[in-house]
């Protein structure tokens, strides 16, 4: 299979025709099925991001950025105040979905301060500008994700072996991706990479969605436990590790999906570059270091039953299910993002980002 556009250029979310619902990829049913979902109101929202049917920072932020333009139509109200009111009951729910990728807050915050700063026009003045920051946040990801591509991809060269965790591509994203990103556009550019894909357990992003993506777009990928790591990197197979991000300390501690630490602690042992790749969007100033990231807990059930046919294990036994972790700064190369490469001391190259 070789539908590289097809993949680069996936509709993984979109604005219905009529502006009024929000359409997804269902990626839980990824890569057996391809199956869209129609959301219209609030939990199905809710519910898409918390059941990660849409997933990845980058995504999750376009999908709540439509989603509360998407709700802020339904509202009936007479005064500004009235809508405001509902509007920031719309906006706390969809906010309290998922802790840890702060694009999910930083598209609903955009979307409120829209609101907030035109309090003197009509509500369907409200309405129409909604509709247009909506679309302007995902606009703005596929420039980041191309940016990105292209800063990512002048740190690796034809014939490379790169080792990934987690799912940062089209699917997380908009267009292309941001770990993913330099591997598609070097594909188009006629390069050829050889990418490692861990598995990602419990919910599979690698196996289901990093594999699927690549294979898909006709690049070289080999999936691997993740506990299979460190032999590929100590084959000499792997020259860099690419992953992505949900949200970036000042610091330049790291949160991303669970076990991409432990990548980081182990390119490190074997002298391999450690890039995070992601936009400004996932960069939280806020948190001073990785510590003040909270970090999301998910439902145990999902280490015993979520992709086996049989629990495979005990119900008896207990699950310890932390859905990421914090890759401490000094284990990262650089932090690749649309205004470029952030190589240490962080503190000041990240700063620099938003001067
Ligand atoms: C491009 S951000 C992708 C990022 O999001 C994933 O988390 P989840 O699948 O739980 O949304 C993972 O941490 C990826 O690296």
């Amino acid at each position: 299979m070789n539908n590289l556009n097809e993949v680069t250029h996936i509709d993984n979310v979109k604005l219905s025709e009529d502006g009024k619902k929000v359409i997804i990829i269902d990626q839980t049913k990824l890569p057996n099925v391809t199956e869209y979902l129609t959301l219209g109101s609030d939990k199905d929202i809710y519910d898409a991001i918390f059941e990660l049917k849409v997933r990845g920072a980058p995504a999750i932020g376009i999908c709540a950025g439509y989603g509360i333009y998407v709700l802020a139509q339904t509202i009936k109200a007479e005064t500004f105040d009235e809508f405001y009111r509902e509007f920031v009951k719309y906006k706390d729910y969809l906010n309290s979905s998922r802790p840890t990728a702060v694009n999910l807050s930083w598209a609903l915050n955009r979307m409120e301060e829209v609101v907030t700063a035109n309090k003197n026009k009509t509500i369907g003045e409200i309405l129409k500008l909604l509709g247009d920051e909506c679309r302007a946040i995902h606009e703005e990801d596929i420039k980041m994700c191309g940016a990105i591509s292209e800063y990512g991809l002048s740190l690796i060269k034809d014939g490379d072996g790169i080792l990934t965790h987690c799912n940062a591509g089209p699917l997380a994203t908009s267009r292309y991706g941001t770990a993913l990103g330099p591997l598609f556009l070097g594909k188009e550019r006629g390069l050829n990479f050889r990418v490692f894909a861990d598995e990602t357990r419990p919910l599979l992003q690698g196996a289901r969605l990093t594999s699927y993506e690549l294979e898909k777009a006709g690049i070289d990928v080999t999936l691997i436990c993740d506990n299979m790591a460190s032999i590929v990197m100590k084959n000499g197979w792997i020259q860099a590790c690419f992953v992505g991000c949900d949200r970036i300390a000042a610091n330049g501690d790291a949160a991303n999906k669970i076990g991409t630490s432990g990548v980081a602690i182990l390119a490190k042992h074997y002298g391999i570059p450690f890039y995070v790749l992601g936009p400004t969007s996932t960069i939280d100033l806020n948190c001073k270091t990785g510590e003040d990231i909270e970090i999301e807990l998910r439902d145990p059930e999902e280490i015993r039953n979520k992709f086996y046919k049989e629990p495979m294990a005990l119900k008896e036994v207990k699950c310890y299910n932390p859905a990421f972790d914090v890759t401490d700064h000094n284990l990262i190369s650089g932090i690749v993002t649309e205004k470029g490469i952030c190589y240490a001391p962080f503190e000041k190259s990240i700063k620099a980002l938003f001067v």
